[in-house]
Order: structure tokens, then sequence, then C-alpha cells
């Protein structure tokens, strides 16, 4: 009885299955969930942290800022017997004392003297009860409040710059729809803290101008991505410079170059959010046009994907636990049934994945401002018909904006290509158009022929 009451009152020892079922309490969750690592490259990327953070405070205020933790969690804390017990002899104790004066010497007590001490202990037992949520329940929920916001406000260790990338701001006389010019000048380059001598990239100078098709192409490790990385300045070079319309990249404020960046890696994931929300988080503030998010995820051919759930673009995706089994229910097979069925999670196949990433992108790229698009290998799941559709979709959406592509699968996208920059070991070995580098008869030439003759 004793243990029962302190370990989590009525439900010691017995078998049961608990569900959530508050919207406002798994949208918490849902968003809680987005401050994971896993999630840190795309929240950094999206510029979201201001997005997540508002929509978490929002419904931190509709939960009435009820304690953020998961439902077993919040039943426990919300159940421990130790702090009403507690409570409870307050109310009862000083009662107990006059009780037991009473039946001693009846003549000192009056029931004045009763009425009052009853009142004082209802007194203290509020004073108990709320002692109780400061102290256990406030500074749990401070803390993951604090992780939460410490998470997503993923402020870079890089030092950042701090003049504006603003559609005024353009250089070399160029238009203001097409002003990301990027030259790479004698790069070096090697991770922090890697283990390998050969460095990722290795004197490496290119130039792209304004609103250019480009297609980075190589061998597995010869340095396409970290390219990316370098000019989306997720890294700093180790020599050289990078110029983005003619000034050194660290010279701009991050936040305003990832304001006019969207991209496509495999990195990209789904959010534990609505299918709509998925999409439309591509551009926060275009996160409820329900036609622009349509039109995103006709435009990546997700629309069919979206068509497959009974609750199409509200159909929550990886959703968060909501079930709990208590340990003792393991063996029970009823309520395993049970929990499995409340537990369901909403599975989409790789390919499907992919499509739902690249609607987020061609929402960005329909709403925002975006004057720079880098693609890297974001269709290793799909059939090459949809691939071949998709980079398809990315070019026409590209409209005049500079574009990077880095694919294996180039055969059908390189000819389109203003710049083709072909690398190995971490150099550009070759670079130029599809029929230079063909004509030039090297590597690039090399890999094409290769993949020329899969399809004969
Ligand atoms: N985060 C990292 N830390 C340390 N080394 C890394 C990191 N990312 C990549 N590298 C190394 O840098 C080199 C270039 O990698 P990069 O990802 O740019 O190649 P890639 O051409 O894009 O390869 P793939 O075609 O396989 O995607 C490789 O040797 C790789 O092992």
């Amino acid at each position: 009885m004793i243990l029962d009451n302190m370990w989590g009152n009525k439900s010691w020892g017995k078998a049961y299955v608990k569900q959530a079922v508050n919207d406002d309490y798994l949208r918490q969750q849902a968003l809680t969930s987005l401050a994971k690592h896993t999630y840190k490259a795309e929240v950094m990327g999206g510029n979201l942290s201001g997005y997540l953070l508002n929509e978490y405070q929002k419904v931190h205020d509709a939960l009435c800022h009820i304690p953020n933790g998961d439902v077993e969690d919040l039943w426990r804390r919300s159940t421990t017997a130790l702090p009403s017990m507690f409570s409870n002899l307050c109310n009862d104790g000083p009662m107990l004392y006059i009780g037991l004066l009473a039946l001693m010497n009846p003549s000192q007590v009056s029931v004045v003297q009763l009425a009052m001490l009853e009142q004082t202990a209802t007194r203290l037992r509020y004073t108990f009860s709320f002692a109780k949520h400061i102290i256990t329940i406030y500074p749990i929920e401070l803390a993951r409040l604090n992780n939460f916001y410490r998470l997503l406000d993923l402020k870079s260790k890089m030092k950042d710059g701090c003049m504006s990338y603003s559609p005024a701001a353009g250089s070399l006389g160029l238009s203001l729809e097409v002003r990301y010019e990027s030259r790479v000048l004698n790069v070096s380059f090697n991770y922090p803290g890697a283990k390998s001598e050969r460095d990722a990239l290795k004197d490496v100078s290119f130039s792209i101008k304004a609103g250019q098709l480009v297609v980075i192409v190589g061998a597995n490790g010869s340095g396409k991505s970290t390219i990316l990385k370098l000019l989306t300045r997720y890294y700093d070079t180790t020599s050289g410079t990078v110029l983005i319309d003619g000034n050194p990249i660290q010279d701009y404020r991050i936040a305003d170059l990832r304001s006019v960046t969207a991209s496509l890696t495999q990195e990209h994931t789904l959010f534990p959010l609505s299918m709509s929300e998925n999409i439309g988080i591509g551009s926060p503030s275009s996160v409820t046009n329900l036609d622009k998010i349509a039109q995103a995820a006709k435009l990546a051919g997700a629309q069919d994907v979206i068509k497959n759930f009974t609750d199409g673009y509200d159909t929550v995706l990886e959703p968060v636990k909501t079930a709990h089994l208590s340990y003792t229910g393991r063996g029970n097979e009823d309520l395993k049934k049970e929990y499995e069925k409340m537990e369901k999670t909403i599975n989409v196949s790789g390919g499907e994945k992919q499509r739902l990433v690249a609607s987020r992108t061609f929402m960005r790229m329909l709403s925002e401002d975006i004057k720079f698009v880098i693609v890297d290998e974001p269709s290793s799941a799909l059939d090459p018909g949809g691939e071949y559709e998709l980079f398809k979709q990315l070019r026409e959406a590209r409209k005049g904006r500079t574009m990077i592509f880095v694919t294996h699968r180039f055969a059908h996208l390189t000819k389109f290509a203003d710049l083709i920059l072909c690398m190995k070991g971490g150099s550009v070995i070759e670079m130029g158009t599809h029929q230079e580098l063909l004509n030039h008869e090297g590597e690039y030439a090399h890999l094409y022929n290769v993949q020329a003759q899969a399809f004969t």
C-alpha cells in the first residue's frame, strides 16, 4: 500500500496502456523533437528556428504551460504520491494533534480553535501544493524549454559577417534577378578534426556567373558536396577565398545568405508534422497557403503520394510517440495489440519521402526571393523516370537563378549545363561545357560514355 502510494499511485504492479490524444500536446512533442541533431542542418539551412520557436510558444500557451514531457513521464509527475502525502499530512496532522489533545484534555480545546486550525491546515496544503509545482515541475519544465530554445537557436560557430545580402546589394553590374555569382579562388579545405592526410579540396578555382546552371560530376569522395558546403558557408576555407557577387562570403550575414538559398540534398528529411506543413515550411510565411503547397507538391510529383492517405495533406508524418505500455503489460497479448494499434506510424517509401522533401524546395523556390539553388543527389531512391522528371522540373523552376547540381547520374542534365566541373581527388581536373569536355576526351568523356553505354 505504501509502495503503491509512493511509486505512482494506483498503477503499481498493474498492466496498462495509455495514450495521449490532445492535439496541442502532440504538436508540442513534435516541435520539441525538431530540436534534435537529425534536423539541425535542415533547421539551420531553412532559417526555420524563428518559425519553430513561434509555433512552440503558441502551443505552449494553448496548453497553459503544462510541463513538457512524454505521456508517461507527465502522468507520473502529476501523480507521484510523495508530495501529496506530504500535503495530506499538513492537512491532517494538526487535526490529529488537536484530536489527541481533545481526548486527553477536553477542556483546553474550543470549537473555534478547531475551526481555525482546520482553516490554517487548508492554507498550508495549498502552499505545499504550490511548492510541489515549483520544486518538482517548474525546474524540469524550464530545463526542457531552455534546451529547446538553445537547440533551436542554432548559432553557427563561425564568425558572422555584417554586410546584408539584399536585392539592392548587387555588384558586378548584375540584374537583380540573377545576382548570385560565385568565384572560388585557390581554395583548399580540410574538415575540422578530419583524420585523413588528404585535403577534401586542394587548390580549387572556378568562376560561376550569375544565372548559370552548373553540374559538378566526379567519383565518390572527390569533393563535390564539399564545394556546396563552402558556397553556402557551412564551413570556411582552410586557405583561399570564396566570393559572392564580388565580396568575400565571410562579409555577409549568414542568415541573409541562407534566406536567398534553396537547397535539396540527401540530408533533407521529413518532420513529424502534417504533409502540408512539411511542404509549406519551405516558406514559413506561406505555410498556410494551400494552393501554393499543392503547386509545389505537383512540381515534385508528390501529389499522388499525398492522395494515398485518407487524411491527405493533414496526414501527420512520422508522428511522435503517443502511447505507453506498462512494463508489466508487456507479456499481455491483448494489451500489446491495443498498444500497437495506438502507436501505428505513417510510413512512406524512400522515393515518396524524396518527392515530399523536394516539394518543400519547390515551395521555397515559388514563394521566397531565392537567388541560388543547390541540388545534391536528392534522387537516389527515385526510379529513372521519376529522377528525369524531377530534374526537369527543377531546371524549369530555376527561372534564371544560379543553380548547381551534384549528381552521379548526369547524362540527361549536363547537356543543359552552362558549366560542368569534373572533380577527382579533391581537385577540379576539367571544366567546360558538355561538348567541350567530350571533345577533350578526358575524365568527363570517360564517365559520360560509361553512363551512355549502360543505356544502349
Ligand atoms: N564531415 C566530414 N568530416 C570529415 N571528412 C569529411 C566529411 N565530409 C566529407 N569528408 C571527406 O571529404 C572528402 C570529400 O567528400 P565529399 O562529400 O565532398 O565528396 P563527394 O564527391 O560529394 O562524394 P559522394 O559522391 O560520395 O557524395 C572525402 O574524402 C570525405 O571522406
